[in-house]
């Protein structure tokens, strides 16, 4: 979880947070500084499920983020019906997380939410669970969310 600075402001959600999420939360928080816009986001990562509350990100991100000079700062919570009145964005990564994200949001809700997914250049629209699998899964992700990181900023800029 990012500084609450910012006059925009993206949740980034997978089913545990402690492996997509955190991912996309660190690499969309690296690639903003890069662009110089550091200063107008709040940037955080939650999960639909109670699994790891607390807990630091999955080792293997962590590892795969520090081969990139990526820092990554988070502990993992799960979704409230506050986040969808403080988000603007809430991005889902795989279907289930965004029936789960629905079940939660409340009427009230003024967040849009989406597929981060959406904002592939290259179309690949499921940012899949690693969680079972090895480190390859973790090096997918992590291409994935910079894509999309790169995309989502292009259409808003
Ligand atoms: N569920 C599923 C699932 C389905 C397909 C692919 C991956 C997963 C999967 C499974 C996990 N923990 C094992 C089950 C946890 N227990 C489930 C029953 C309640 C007590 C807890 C994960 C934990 C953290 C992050 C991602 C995870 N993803």
């Amino acid at each position: 979880s990012m500084a609450a600075t910012g006059k925009r402001s993206v949740l980034f959600v997978c089913l545990g947070n402690i492996c997509r999420s955190p991912m996309a939360e660190a690499v969309f928080a690296h690639t903003v500084k890069e662009h110089g816009y550091a200063d107008e986001w709040t940037i955080d990562s939650c999960g639909t499920a109670d699994y790891h509350i607390g807990k630091q990100p999955d080792k293997r991100g962590i590892a795969y983020l520090k081969s990139q000079n990526i820092p990554v700062n988070h502990r993992c919570r799960e979704i409230t019906q506050e986040d969808f009145t403080k988000f603007e964005y809430i991005f889902g990564m795989d279907n289930s997380n965004m029936q789960n994200i629905n079940r939660v949001k409340p009427k009230n809700s003024t967040a849009k939410v989406e597929l981060f997914g959406s904002y592939d250049p290259k179309g690949q629209l499921i940012i899949e669970d690693p969680y079972y699998g090895g480190d390859e899964g973790f090096e997918e992700v992590f291409e994935q969310v910079t894509r999309c990181s790169e995309g989502f900023l292009k259409k808003i800029y």
